[in-house]
């Protein structure tokens, strides 16, 4: 079996698959760090994980030792994806082809992967990311912006009566329209700004890429968008499919 790791700045989402080449995943989920992570393999996995591959936008220290502990554990090989100037069909078009978040460059992959045509892809997790590709697979850039857990943290962390829980959150996110207090008002604004952003990007792709340019939605706040963009793709793994096709195993 492989595990597979999407090592994110706020999680570390991880799945299990049958073998290398495909299959659906046999077990999955969403941990806070690599302890966690240990703890939630080792009931059911102890024997059987052979290899294990992984991005990560973490520091290259942590990923080391998260690694460093997984190979340890499990006596399993584990590779690291690694940034690229071009990838299957796919062409960097950062200055630096180093500096793109490799879990931007993975999606941005495994989003061609699916269509072999012109591309958005807009990952909604700690920061909400936008990639453009086109139909020759040329990366023509893209955009970060803070996501819906920084932009609650900084009006939390920069205010001094901007306070509500997660309960009056929940509640408040049922509707879009003028909040009647501090929860409705701060949830409403964000995701109002949320849905401009993603409103901006359709309009952007659709000038620099052509009618045709499916849209890809994931990360956590996936669903949120998705709503705004009928037309588009959800697809809850699209860094994993590109992370399969970074770290090919034997037998793909
Ligand atoms: N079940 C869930 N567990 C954790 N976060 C969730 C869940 N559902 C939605 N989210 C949202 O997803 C965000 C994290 O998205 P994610 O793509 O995992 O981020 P990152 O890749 O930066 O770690 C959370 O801050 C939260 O807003
Ligand atoms: C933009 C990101 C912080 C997004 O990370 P995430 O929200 O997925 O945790 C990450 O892709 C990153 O560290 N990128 C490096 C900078 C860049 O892509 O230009
Ligand atoms: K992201």
């Amino acid at each position: 079996m492989i595990l597979e790791l999407d090592c994110g700045n706020s999680f570390i989402k991880w799945r299990v698959m049958p073998r290398a080449g495909g299959g659906s995943a046999i077990a999955g989920g969403v941990v806070d760090n690599s302890e966690e992570l240990i703890a939630a393999l080792a009931d059911r996995f102890s024997e059987q994980l052979s290899d294990c591959r992984l991005v990560s936008v973490r520091a290259d220290e942590e990923t080391r030792l998260l690694s460093g502990a997984l190979s340890a554990r499990f006596s399993m090989r584990c590779r690291v994806a690694e940034s690229a100037p071009m990838l299957a069909g796919v062409r960097n078009g950062y200055e630096d082809y180093k500096r793109l978040g490799l879990d931007r460059w993975l999606a941005l992959v495994g989003a061609y992967s699916l269509t072999h045509g012109a591309c958005l892809v807009v990952d909604l997790g700690t920061a909400i990311t936008s990639d453009f590709v086109d139909a020759n697979g040329q990366h023509l850039g893209g955009f970060i912006c803070p996501g819906m857990p920084l932009m609650r943290s900084q009006l939390l962390t920069h205010t001094r009566r901007i306070r509500y829980d997660s309960v009056a959150a929940e509640h408040a996110r049922d509707s879009l329209v003028p909040g009647h207090s501090t929860a409705e008002a701060v949830e409403r604004g964000c995701s109002l700004m949320l849905r401009g952003f993603v409103n901006t990007q359709l309009e952007l792709a659709r000038q620099q890429c052509g009618a045709d340019v499916v849209v890809f939605l994931t990360g956590g706040d996936a669903a949120m968008a998705a709503e705004w963009v009928p037309a588009a793709r959800v697809v809850p793994d699209l860094v994993f499919i590109g992370l399969a096709i970074a770290c090919p195993l034997t037998g793909e």
